[in-house]
């Protein structure tokens, strides 16, 4: 899916292809419809209008990043206690538990002796029909998720990647939270395709917070849906609503200011080829205009958080493609957007290295910010239990709160 975006200087209903890696690529690749790479480069030029920040909540201040043991001061005033998303039973859920001298004497089903000897060794083994062939994980994969899996037990991953708490703060103050993206009866008919709409009157309200999939077939709308969030789209009809910006509105100008808000992660990795993880990662902190002090206390502190302490100096063709998507997902990450987008970010890894970045995203998601993860892996989306929105035909045909990948439209 990600492989489907316009070279810069082509029109919006040109055909689609990889595009090139290319630094200008490296920062948000994508421009906005009718928008000259050109125009979109001038995006990152340092002195961002400060009010711009303030799309999203504050951003957390500049000395901040340079004085990581200043975020576990700012993280514990501002975590709430209570998440409000969190499933609170009602007290008369269960039946109040009966006392224990009431109980006394009563005997338990539990307590019943346990039947004796091993009855599954008595049973005939019948294989599960259903149950998928075990991937075969090679020894540098089994490595690759366990560095992963030890560096996502750091406790100092909430200091860095923990952007949101403002609107979280919100959320717990007030009880009431306002969604972070509004889709009002969007539609998007590209003209190349007038009969044939890539959405069509969908309505989505996401909240702070949420790890939201999206699934579908394949040309059911979701690069299109993301693409409109990001305003790299637009729609033919309906308002697009993020962090209480109306996408439809704003001028090109705060384009910039708005996208750095989110973190963009893509199938097609699109690191650049002659840069260590490092350099990559710097390079998107670079052109936001962030100070060198701030970049040489961050990258290494991100690098780290993802796995990749020991591969800093490494370079994209050093790395294992589960080890540059997550160099990509550090990038994406480096200056703690409250949003991360992310279109098919495992659709070219194998199996246990799709679960280690999975993870990683959900280890993030866990840090308050706002995920959303277009995709085709089933498994994945099986195993996590999150909220699904399918699309078909760009027509959204389901919205679960705790979903599977479903047959799309059935449940
Ligand atoms: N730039 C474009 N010009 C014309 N039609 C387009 C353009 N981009 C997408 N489409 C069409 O819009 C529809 C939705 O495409 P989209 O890429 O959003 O689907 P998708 O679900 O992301 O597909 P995939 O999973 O294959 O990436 C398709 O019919 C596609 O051909």
């Amino acid at each position: 899916m990600g492989n489907h975006f316009r070279k810069p200087d082509e029109g919006q209903d040109a055909p689609r292809q990889t595009e090139p890696q290319t630094a200008s690529h490296f920062a948000y690749s994508t421009s906005y419809e009718g928008q000259s790479e050109g125009q979109a480069g001038s995006r990152f030029a340092a002195g961002a209008d400060a009010n711009e920040d303030a799309l999203f909540g504050a951003a957390p201040a500049e000395q901040a990043y340079a004085q990581p043991a200043a975020y576990a001061a700012q993280d514990s005033v501002s975590e709430p206690t209570i998440d409000p998303f969190a499933y609170q039973p009602a007290n008369n859920d269960f039946a109040a538990p009966a006392s224990a001298d009431a109980l006394a004497g009563v005997p338990s089903p539990l307590d019943a002796p346990a039947p004796q000897g091993d009855l599954s060794s008595q049973l005939p083994q019948i294989p599960d029909p259903m149950a998928a062939p075990e991937p075969e994980v090679t020894a540098d994969q089994a490595h690759e998720v366990a560095t992963l899996d030890t560096a996502l037990q750091s406790s100092d991953f909430t200091q860095v990647f923990a952007p949101v708490q403002e609107s979280r703060k919100k959320m717990a103050r007030e009880a009431g939270v306002d969604p972070v993206i509004v889709m009002e009866h969007v539609t998007k008919i590209y003209p190349a395709q007038p009969n044939k709409p890539a959405l069509e009157d969908v309505n989505i309200e996401i909240y702070p917070g949420e790890f939201v999939f999206l699934v579908g077939h394949s040309g059911s709308g979701k690069s299109t849906l993301l693409r409109t969030i990001m305003r790299e789209v637009k729609p033919t009809q309906g308002r697009v609503m993020v962090a209480g910006q109306d996408l439809t509105r704003i001028r090109n100008r705060k384009v910039p200011y708005l996208r750095r808000q989110m973190g963009i992660v893509f199938q097609d990795f699109r690191l650049l080829p002659n840069k260590t993880a490092y350099e990559n990662v710097a390079f998107a902190l670079e052109c936001i205009g962030k100070p060198r002090g701030v970049i040489r206390a961050q990258v290494p502190e991100v690098l780290r958080l993802v796995g990749l302490a020991e591969q800093m100096n490494s370079t994209p063709d050093q790395l294992s493609g589960g080890e540059q998507q997550r160099v990509n997902v550090a990038r994406a990450m480096v200056n703690r957007p409250p949003l991360l987008i992310c279109d098919e970010p495992t659709g070219n890894l194998d199996p246990a290295i799709s679960l280690g970045i999975m993870k990683l995203l959900e280890r993030i998601n866990r840090t308050g910010t706002t995920v959303i993860v277009a995709t085709h892996d089933r498994e994945m989306v099986d195993s996590m239990h999150r909220r699904v929105i399918a699309l078909e035909a760009g027509h959204v045909v389901r919205d679960q709160e705790r979903g599977g990948y479903g047959n799309y439209g059935a449940l």
